[in-house]
């Protein structure tokens, strides 16, 4: 097991205990202004894209541009397996404290129970906790269920693979909307015996009910290190992305059986800042437990991401240098939402959005 200094202690206390936030949890932001956030009713809402639909592409291209997130619906992931995986991590979670700490992560590790990776920026903590799964579930799963780990760790495979085939075929259709074809991109052609290409993390995240949700945050603002992240999340709404340039949290509300996509920090180096990656975070609420499971999806670890050929010519010079998902990775640990723009060559030019430098807007 994992030895947890008492440094660290703190980082693992029981969000369901407390009736009132404590210090290390409570954020001086401002949550919601009410010049802010919009629900799902407004118009100009996320699109929902019906994979069927022959015009798919297009859609997809045009809110990868203007959104950098969508939902998917007839994606044919089937509606049992969102639900099995949604119970297994569930059933995780609800495990006895000390038993999630044996399938602690350890200070250099991806896998394992925790907070976000991402926590050592903020002064605070973030009301939630993790459990990250890269490659296979079973060691960790074997911590948290000596006797029985075999359900949970069958339901994880299922899901990564139905996710791999999605993540797949919604990145060409991604590529497919900027001219790219399989020619361009070999690591990632589709062969007969199924998609070769591609790595990826499973990310679970439980967000208990939250006595002063407008002072806590489930997880602070961030763009995901991927091509792309396929997110469900469970019936309770949470997640906010901002739209590019924009200055207002827009709420992605959970639609039954639709998964949310998100463009990811690779896919924007891959379109040469054409598609930008989208900042995202999950907020909390009083009175209902929230879930998600992220599959976080890239390039086979050691492959160079550049900017595609087909995108740069003299007039569209390369804006980012070429990076391992391994590299990027370490990056983003380092730099966090630096990390885009330290891999950048050339400087943005004047009057151009940098998304991705996240000083210039409200991420409170
Ligand atoms: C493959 C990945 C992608 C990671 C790191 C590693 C495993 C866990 C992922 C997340 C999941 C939660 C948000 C994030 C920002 C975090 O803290 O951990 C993600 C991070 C990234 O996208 O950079
Ligand atoms: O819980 C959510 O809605 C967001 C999760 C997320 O952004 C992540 O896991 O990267
Ligand atoms: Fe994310």
């Amino acid at each position: 097991m994992p030895s947890i200094t008492l440094s660290d202690a703190h980082k693992f206390l029981d969000l369901n205990s407390f009736k009132e936030l404590p210090d290390t949890h409570a954020w001086t932001l401002q949550l919601d202004d009410g010049s802010g956030s919009c629900d799902g009713a407004d118009p100009d809402a996320v699109p929902i894209i019906d994979l069927s639909d022959g015009g798919a592409k297009e859609l997809i291209g045009h809110a990868c541009k203007t959104w950098g997130v969508f939902q998917v619906i007839n994606h044919d992931v089937p509606k049992f397996l969102l639900d099995e995986m949604e119970l297994a991590g569930k059933g995780l979670f609800s495990l006895p404290m000390h038993q999630k700490l044996k399938a602690a992560r350890g200070a250099d590790g991806v896998s394992g129970y925790g907070v976000a990776r991402i926590s050592s920026f903020f002064p605070k903590l973030m009301w939630s906790e993790g459990f990250t799964i890269a490659g296979s579930p079973a060691d960790h799963a074997r911590q948290l269920w000596p006797h029985d780990h075999h359900k949970f760790c069958d339901t994880v495979e299922e899901y990564q693979k139905a996710m791999k085939k999605l993540a797949g075929r919604v990145m060409w259709l991604i590529l497919g909307s900027l001219g790219v074809s399989e020619d361009d991109v070999k690591w990632a052609s589709p062969k007969k015996d199924g998609f070769q290409g591609g790595c990826a993390a499973l990310q679970l995240n439980s967000y208990p009910a939250c006595p002063d949700p407008d002072r806590a945050m489930g997880l602070a603002a961030h763009t995901d290190s991927t091509i792309l992240t396929i997110l469900h999340q469970s019936n309770t709404k949470g997640l906010q992305v901002l739209r590019e340039g924009g200055k207002r949290w827009t709420t992605v509300p959970p639609q039954p059986g639709a998964l949310v996509v998100h463009v990811g920090d690779l896919m924007h180096i891959l379109s040469n800042g054409l598609y930008p990656s989208v900042l995202h975070r999950a907020v909390v609420n009083r009175t209902r437990h929230r879930f998600s499971v992220a599959y976080l999806y890239g390039p086979p670890s050691n492959v160079k991401i550049s900017p595609l050929s087909k995108l740069v010519d003299h007039y569209h010079p390369p804006l980012y240098r070429s990076i391992t998902w391994t590299e990027y990775l370490g990056t983003k640990a380092k730099h966090f939402d630096k990390a885009l723009t330290s891999v950048r060559l050339c400087a943005p030019r004047t009057g151009f959005v940098d998304t991705n430098d996240h000083n210039s807007v409200r991420v409170g």
